[in-house]
């Protein structure tokens, strides 16, 4: 390969990494499995657009964060070799790759969907940006704050269906809002040296490890019970009903034993993966499940 190609698909790569896909996929998987539960039509093109557009705008997001923590980032051997504090791309490509994918997307979303779901990409965008990015060495409290952006995807997919967010659409987020908790304490506890190397707070820094696996308990206490809201609002039927009671008593359980046994890092591992199998397969049970509508 000539070193001119070499150096296109390095930076190629490199922007692709920016948007953090692996976790941008997941995003984009719950955002899919708003647009598919909520009641009504949406053909496939305006569909397909609403994806592609809420893709950019999450890209957009991760792209921007990625440049407001290259100083950062150095200091996480998680987080060290992304293109900025690695040196391998100018913070200047970074902030125009943001702003061009934003310049796209946001007005995408608003043409492919309606007002109202690009308002919410909008909310998203900034509150991740502008509010979350910025507080995450000022406080473990800034989880709270990155869960909203993080807990719109499926609302905005929702919201492209319906052009209003319904009861339907609000229990989506409440779940997604409760499973980002247990989900990022797990990984501040088995990554808790890193974070405090970065200067980023977390729970286990500001209340230490006990703490830390209580509130991961008490916030599974509340999204189990949360998950059968699908269920109740008569969006998904009895195999989801039971898949997310399985699902939740398993997630559930494993918080409990942690929290009990006064487990460590392995556990806190386990935590975080398990919080992917959970929500994938929640999300693969609310689809497969779904009670045809409107
Ligand atoms: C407050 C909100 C969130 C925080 C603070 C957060 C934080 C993180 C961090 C630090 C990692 C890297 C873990 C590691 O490799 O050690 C991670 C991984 C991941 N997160 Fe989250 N996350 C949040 C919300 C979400 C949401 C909303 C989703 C998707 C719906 C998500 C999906 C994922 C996935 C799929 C990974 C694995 C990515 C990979 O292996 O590269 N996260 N999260
Ligand atoms: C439509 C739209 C814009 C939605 C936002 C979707 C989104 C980016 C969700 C992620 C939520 C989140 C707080 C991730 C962790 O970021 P981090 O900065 O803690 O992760 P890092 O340490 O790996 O950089």
């Amino acid at each position: 390969m000539s070193a001119r190609a070499l150096t296109l698909s390095t930076t190629a790569s490199d922007l692709i990494s920016l948007t953090k896909p692996r976790l941008s996929l997941l995003v984009l998987i719950t955002a899919a499995g708003g647009m598919y539960l909520a009641p009504g039509p949406l053909g496939p093109v305006r569909a397909l657009v609403t994806l592609l557009a809420t893709a950019g705008t999450v890209g957009a997001a991760n792209a921007f964060n990625c440049y407001l923590e290259r100083h950062s980032d150095q200091f996480m051997a998680r987080t060290r070799n992304r293109p900025l504090p690695a040196g391998r791309m100018d913070p200047a490509t970074a902030l125009w790759f943001g702003l061009s994918l934003s310049a796209v997307s946001l007005p995408a979303l608003v043409l492919g969907a309606n007002l109202l779901t690009g308002v919410l990409g909008l909310i998203a965008l900034l509150s991740y940006v502008l509010a979350y990015t910025p507080l995450k060495a000022r406080t473990s409290a800034a989880m709270l704050v990155g869960a909203i952006p993080g807990a719109l995807p499926p609302l905005m997919g929702w919201t492209a269906v319906t052009d209003a967010v319904d009861a339907g659409g609000f229990a989506l987020f409440a779940i997604m809002f409760l499973w980002q908790m247990p989900h990022f304490i797990a990984i501040a506890l088995f990554r808790k040296e890193e974070y405090a190397a970065a200067g980023l707070k977390s729970v286990p820094l500001e209340r230490g490890d006990e703490s830390s696996r209580a509130q991961v308990v008490l916030y599974l206490v509340a999204l189990v019970p949360m998950t059968l809201l699908p269920f109740q609002l008569h969006i998904a039927g009895t195999w989801y009903l039971a898949a997310a009671v399985v699902l939740g008593l398993g997630f559930l359980g494993l918080g409990a034993w942690g929290f009990f046994k006064h487990l460590g890092k392995p556990w806190a591992r386990q935590t975080f993966l398990f919080s992917l199998v959970y929500l994938t397969g929640l999300f693969a049970a609310l689809t497969l499940d779904r009670v045809p509508r409107g």
